[in-house]
Parts: C-alpha cells; sequence; structure tokens
C-alpha cells in the first residue's frame, strides 16, 4: 500500500458533535444536557425549545452527521484507507463515554478526534476536549485500559471547507433576481460568543481584541470574497455578523446580529443580501431556525431579497479534506516532514492546543492538548 494512506498510529476516527434532539420528548432533556452549569436564563430556554418544537422537536444535526460519517466511509474505502469512524456527542445520544467505552471494547488505542467545528473557541475546541476529559475520567473509574486520544486541527482555512462554500456563495447569487444581483451585500455569519470569549480564544499569542475566533472568520470571509470576485467579476461587499447569541443581555457578546444587519443594509439601499454561514460546519437547527426561519422573516418585513448559501455538510470535497487532515496528522506523529495544507493569510493552524488555549471561566481537565492530564 502507497505510503500516503497509512494512518498508523492512529487506528480510529472519532466524529464528536454537538448532538441534537430526535422527537418533542427529546427536547428539553437535551436543552437541560446543553446548558447544565452554563447560565442561561429560563426565557431564552423556553424560546429555543420552541424552535425545535416547530420542526417537531427533530434537530437536523445528527441526520448531517450520519450523511458525513457515510460520506467519510466512501472516501476512505474508496481511497483504500482503512480507519473505521465512530461517532459521539456532548449532548445526545450516541454519548461521548458510551462510544469511547464501545471504541476500548473494539481494542482501539490511538484514537483521531474531529470535531464538528472549524475555529477555535472554548465551545468549538477547549469545551470538546473536557468532555474527551470527562469520558476517560469516566472509563478509569471503570477500570479500563485508556485509549491515547489527539484531536485533527481547526480546518476552517482547508480548501476542503472553504471550496464548497465559495460554491455555495455563488450559487445563492445566481439564484438571486438578475436586477439585484451584482448589487448584493454578503453577509458572513457565525454563532455570537461573549466577547470575553472571543478576545481569549486560541493560543495565549492569538489573545486580544476578537481573538483567533474573529480573526480565523476574516480569513475565510476574506477567501469567499475574494474567490467570488474572481469568478463573477463583481466586487460584492461583506462583513462579519453574528447569530444565535443567548447569555444575559448584560454581557457583552459579538455583535452585529444578523437580523439588525439586515435592517441596517436595507436603510442603507443595499438590494439584496445573501447570507453565508461560514462558522458552522452543517446546515443544523442553527442554520434552520436562526437563518431559515426569523433571519428570512425580517428580511421579508423589509421587502429585502435574501438567499441563504449551504454549509459543507457532507461534501465529498469535505470528507476528502478529512482523509488528507488524518494523513498528515499521522504523518506528523511518525515524525515525517509534512506541508499542512491551507489557504489564507493565518496559515495551518497547530496540531496539538497549546496551554491557555481558549480557556474557560472555570478551568476544567481537558484532554487532546499540552495541558491534558492524560498521556
Ligand atoms: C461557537 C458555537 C457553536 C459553533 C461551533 C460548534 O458547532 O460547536 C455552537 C454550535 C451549536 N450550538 C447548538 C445549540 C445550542 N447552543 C446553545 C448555547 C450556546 N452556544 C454557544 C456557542 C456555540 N454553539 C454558546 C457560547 C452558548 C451559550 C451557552 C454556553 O456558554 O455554552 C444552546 C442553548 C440555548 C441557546 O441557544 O441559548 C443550544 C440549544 C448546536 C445544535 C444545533 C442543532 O440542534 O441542530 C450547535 C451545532
Ligand atoms: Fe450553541
Amino acid at each position: 500500500m502507497p505510503d500516503a494512506l497509512d494512518a498508523t498510529p492512529y487506528d480510529a476516527l472519532l466524529l464528536l458533535s454537538f448532538g441534537g434532539p430526535e422527537g418533542p420528548e427529546d427536547v428539553v432533556p437535551f436543552l437541560e444536557n446543553v446548558t447544565r452549569g452554563r447560565g442561561i436564563p429560563k426565557e431564552r430556554l423556553k424560546e429555543v425549545g420552541q424552535h425545535y418544537f416547530l420542526f417537531d422537536g427533530v434537530s437536523p444535526i445528527n441526520g448531517q452527521n450520519r450523511a458525513l460519517i457515510e460520506a467519510l466511509r466512501e472516501d476512505f474505502a474508496g481511497h483504500g484507507l482503512d480507519l473505521p469512524v465512530y461517532w459521539g456527542n456532548r449532548n445526545w445520544a450516541p454519548y461521548l463515554t458510551d462510544t469511547l467505552r464501545r471504541m476500548v471494547a473494539d481494542g482501539r488505542r490511538r484514537v483521531l478526534v474531529l470535531a464538528t467545528s472549524a475555529y477555535a473557541s472554548y465551545s468549538g475546541c477547549r469545551q470538546y476536549r473536557e468532555n474527551l476529559a470527562d469520558a476517560l475520567a469516566t472509563l478509569q473509574g471503570e477500570g479500563l485500559d485508556l485509549p491515547k486520544i489527539d484531536k485533527l486541527r481547526h480546518y476552517f482555512n482547508h480548501p476542503g471547507f472553504v471550496e464548497p462554500m465559495i460554491d455555495g456563495v455563488l450559487r445563492s447569487l445566481a439564484d438571486l433576481p438578475e436586477d439585484v444581483r451584482d448589487g448584493a451585500h454578503i453577509a458572513f455569519t457565525t454563532h455570537s460568543i461573549p466577547t470575553a470569549a472571543a478576545d481569549t480564544s486560541g493560543p495565549v499569542e492569538a489573545h486580544g481584541e476578537g481573538g483567533a475566533y474573529v480573526e480565523q472568520h476574516l480569513d475565510v470571509a476574506r477567501l469567499i470574497a475574494d474567490a467570488v470576485r474572481e469568478r463573477t467579476g463583481v466586487d460584492h461587499p461583506w462583513r462579519l455578523v453574528y447569530q444565535s447569541r443567548s447569555g444575559a443581555p448584560h454581557i457583552p457578546w459579538l455583535e452585529p446580529d444578523i437580523c439588525d444587519h439586515l435592517e441596517e443594509r436595507h436603510a442603507a439601499g443595499v438590494p439584496a443580501v445573501v447570507m453565508a454561514p461560514i462558522g458552522f460546519v452543517s446546515d443544523h437547527m442553527e442554520v434552520l431556525y436562526d437563518l431559515d426561519t426569523e433571519a428570512r422573516a425580517k428580511a421579508e418585513e423589509l421587502g429585502l431579497p435574501v438567499r441563504r448559501s449551504a454549509t459543507v455538510g457532507a461534501d465529498p470535497r469535505f470528507a476528502a479534506a478529512v482523509r488528507e487532515l488524518v494523513l498528515e496528522r499521522a504523518a506528523t506523529e511518525r515524525g515525517q516532514a509534512v506541508t499542512p495544507c491551507a489557504l489564507g493569510a493565518l496559515g495551518a493552524s497547530h496540531d496539538v492546543c497549546p496551554v491557555g488555549c481558549c480557556p474557560s471561566r472555570a478551568p476544567r481537565p481537558a484532554a487532546a492538548g499540552a495541558d491534558s492530564p492524560y498521556a
């Protein structure tokens, strides 16, 4: 077998995700799992529950992850890469701890983790690493022999993540009425987080206003906007904006919100907007409700034509990117020199989260990083 398809030392890939309810009776226990100890106002929880009930209590995220796993298995098999793919979630079945226990029973000793979050932030990175530490602690308590776990680097600037989104924005532009198309504004969206969390996102040297979180999103937005200009010959104005804010109103979160932004751009005379949710890996509830339902209603009220572009989901180019990331990391672990693949101005992200990366308000053990208490 050619050297390039060797995942040694890894013997499994673990897709680590958020999880979501699969029916009305799941919604409240799911939200309790999500918000345990996170200080989210009751009012907000009631409201978010309604978003899920609007879709019969079914979040699209689990289906999206099943489709991604299928795409990964197909890609790996098609390239002769023999690496089993497992799936575990933070907030809903299949739960991470149960999956990891099964992996141990299957004899997996070196696990590589793919989180369904492309960027640096507490919620998108360290919190998953804390979930891994919690799961390892539980298995250790059961007397099991713990596997060694590594996490794939942030892939926000990998071409297999960016290129499907460029196509998505081009499709959305082409779908707008011709008379407003060239004047369309692009609103790149991502999850709002507390400004304090944004400022401390990424490695310590990237801390500062907006931190790595905002910097990484701006890099991706710029890449997409540049590619769109090259392909259409039109220089569409754009801005990075935020969605899905929760938390208490007196705590500052990243702004502007997409709905306020639509209002403000409409007042400024913009004839149409493409909403491009670059912060998300699939069309889950934050996309289907916060953009496709809430923001779209706002645009209709304004009489502003809008389109929402696709996330990468199970795009085969994304599956191929994951394969490349796995092979790249495996080679690095074997001590081989690799040139990590990345677009944009920031370069490839670190393989191992350094000490102090994306700190939480209340420090807890986190696995798969330089400050992991596990081997
Ligand atoms: C950065 C980020 C991502 C992107 C990176 C990644 O993907 O990881 C993300 C993804 C997601 N967030 C999701 C759902 C929720 N997030 C909440 C709450 C929060 N998210 C936050 C941040 C993020 N969240 C934060 C700072 C909070 C406040 C509470 C806290 O500090 O922890 C709440 C509580 C209610 C509320 O909205 O207030 C829910 C229900 C779903 C599932 C959707 C589905 O079901 O399809 C997904 C993929
Ligand atoms: Fe969230």
